[in-house]
């Protein structure tokens, strides 16, 4: 692409929480502002990593001393080439969403995480079916609690609750020279606040909103002429004329103008992995060890083509965000420095304490550590606060210890819980006074 991903209004938050604008640039920005950085713009068809030599598109072949790969991931749609089914990535995917919704009058979005839950809140004029696997929404960030908290917002009129705070501009990329390379490379991922950059609606006016279906997945997708063919188009007259039908495992069948597929992630290895031994995740991104490398010699990988391969700290998980690609990127960066250097290096404190600053149902949302008790089985309890409307606290806590948090709406706590974190404290004594609203807990613990 001409244009590279750049981020700008870095803040450091807290300790490990940090917040960034993420805006498109043409890369001669990156180019003026690192004279030793060259951007070539071209897509590596090819890796021999023995000779330590790259191919790309346009025929041109690289040696290289060290070698990172930040190749990112890419949509795991449901079904692949069906014309009813979308998956969103890239400015272009995100262009081609916008264009089809605004012809549509309703949509079936598949999936329960980070895109289904942005994208329900954000789509208006268009009803929306929404299947998700699990008994609440929101399963990859949030607990049944939480998404209690979460669902009337989807009935509330929006305007009232936009947030003034805005993390990221996305600028669409003006000169349409798009984002997929000759093959149809996908673009980089589109980050936080991807939907602030372009107008999701359909062209219901009052459409009655977003209809959630839960424990239940795609059985089939039908085309018109194919629904019309089976023993189904008796209920014609029932589900009127649609473009696609989706049949779902609890039987019911919608008729929609597409199916989103938000269901997660690939990472993007292919082009890399013929006539080299690259050791695989089991969700098959390069697994690298804790100073990003991988198994080839001199090859690192950071961002959501690797998978972490080191022992993690108790309190932090991989999850293929940006926050994670920056910190991956960076740390790898000085690893290949420091080997280059032949200094030690230690792993990078960001990989100590899981943290995650987001907005969802434009509120505020805070993750912390184990947030959602990752792998603490039964050994755990949890406080919980919540006021309608404004803020939902969770704490998890194992053995009298905070080990992780979700904090939806304006809270301020999330330093004060960041420390507790880190530092390990005995809370058993507090109990459920912990989230008394009356005690100032910032002031306590300060
Ligand atoms: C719709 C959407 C919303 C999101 N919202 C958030 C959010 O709010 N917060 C958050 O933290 N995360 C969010 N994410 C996740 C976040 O965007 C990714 O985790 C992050 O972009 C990963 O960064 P990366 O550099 O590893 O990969 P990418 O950003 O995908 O970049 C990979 C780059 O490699 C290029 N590439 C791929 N193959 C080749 C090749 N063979 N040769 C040359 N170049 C190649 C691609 O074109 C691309 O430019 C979102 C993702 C999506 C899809
Ligand atoms: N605000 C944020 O932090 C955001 C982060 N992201 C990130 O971008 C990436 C892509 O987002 P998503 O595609 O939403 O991935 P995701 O991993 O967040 O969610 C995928 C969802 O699809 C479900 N799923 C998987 N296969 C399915 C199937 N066959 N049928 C039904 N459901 C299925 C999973 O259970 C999960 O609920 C993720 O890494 C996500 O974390 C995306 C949007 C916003």
């Amino acid at each position: 692409s001409p244009l590279v991903k750049t981020v700008t209004n870095f803040k450091q938050v807290s300790k490990t929480l940090e917040e960034f604008d993420i805006e498109e640039q043409p890369s001669s920005v990156l180019e003026e502002k690192y004279p030793n950085l060259k951007v070539l713009q071209s897509a590596v068809k090819l890796l021999r990593a023995k000779e330590h030599l790259l191919q790309a598109e346009n025929g041109q072949t690289f040696h290289y001393k060290k070698l990172c790969i930040c190749s990112g991931a890419r949509p795991k749609l449901l079904t692949q080439d069906n014309p009813h089914v979308l998956g969103i990535r890239d400015t272009d995917s995100a262009q081609e969403f916008q264009k089809r919704l605004s012809k549509a009058k309703r949509i079936v979005v598949i999936g329960n995480g980070g895109i289904a839950l942005e994208l329900v809140y954000e789509v208006e004029g268009c009803e929306v079916i929404w299947a998700v696997k699990d008994k609440a929404i929101g399963n990859t960030f949030f607990d049944a609690g939480a998404a209690q908290f979460l669902i009337p917002s989807l009935e509330a009129d929006k305007k009232e609750r936009s947030l003034p705070c805005k993390r990221a501009r996305y600028t669409t990329d003006k000169t349409g020279a798009g984002h997929s390379g000759a093959s149809g490379e996908l673009g980089s991922a589109l980050g936080p606040d991807w939907h602030e950059g372009i107008e999701l609606r359909g062209t219901v006016q009052n459409s009655s909103g977003v209809h959630v279906e839960y424990e239940c997945e795609v059985d089939t997708i039908y085309t018109q002429q194919e629904f019309l063919q089976s023993q189904l188009n008796t209920k014609k007259s029932e589900l009127g004329l649609w473009p696609a039908y989706v049949q779902l495992t609890n039987g019911k069948i919608y008729g929609c103008d597409f199916v989103v597929s938000a269901t997660g992630v690939v990472p993007n290895t292919d082009p890399f992995l013929t006539g080299n031994n690259f050791e695989l995740a089991g969700d098959h991104g390069l697994r690298v060890g804790d100073h990003m490398r991988t198994s080839e010699q001199d090859v690192y990988a950071a961002g959501d083509v690797c998978t972490t391969g080191w022992e993690p700290s108790a309190l932090w998980q991989q999850m293929r965000l940006w926050t994670q690609a920056r910190q991956m990127g960076w740390y790898a960066a000085r690893c290949m420095a420091a080997d280059v250097l032949e200094e030690p290096i230690e792993l990078d404190f960001c990989f100590e304490l899981f943290s995650h600053i987001t907005k969802f149902f434009s509120y505020k949302v805070v993750l912390l550590g184990k947030f959602n008790a990752q792998g603490l089985g039964q050994d755990h309890e949890l406080l919980v606060r919540c006021t309608k409307g404004q803020e939902y606290v969770k704490v998890v806590l194992t053995g009298g210890r905070m080990v992780g948090a979700v904090l939806i709406g304006e809270t301020d706590l999330e330093e004060t819980f960041e420390n507790l974190i880190l530092n390990q404290m005995d809370l058993s004594r507090y109990g459920e006074e912990l989230l008394n609203p009356n005690i100032d807990i910032e002031d306590y613990f300060d």
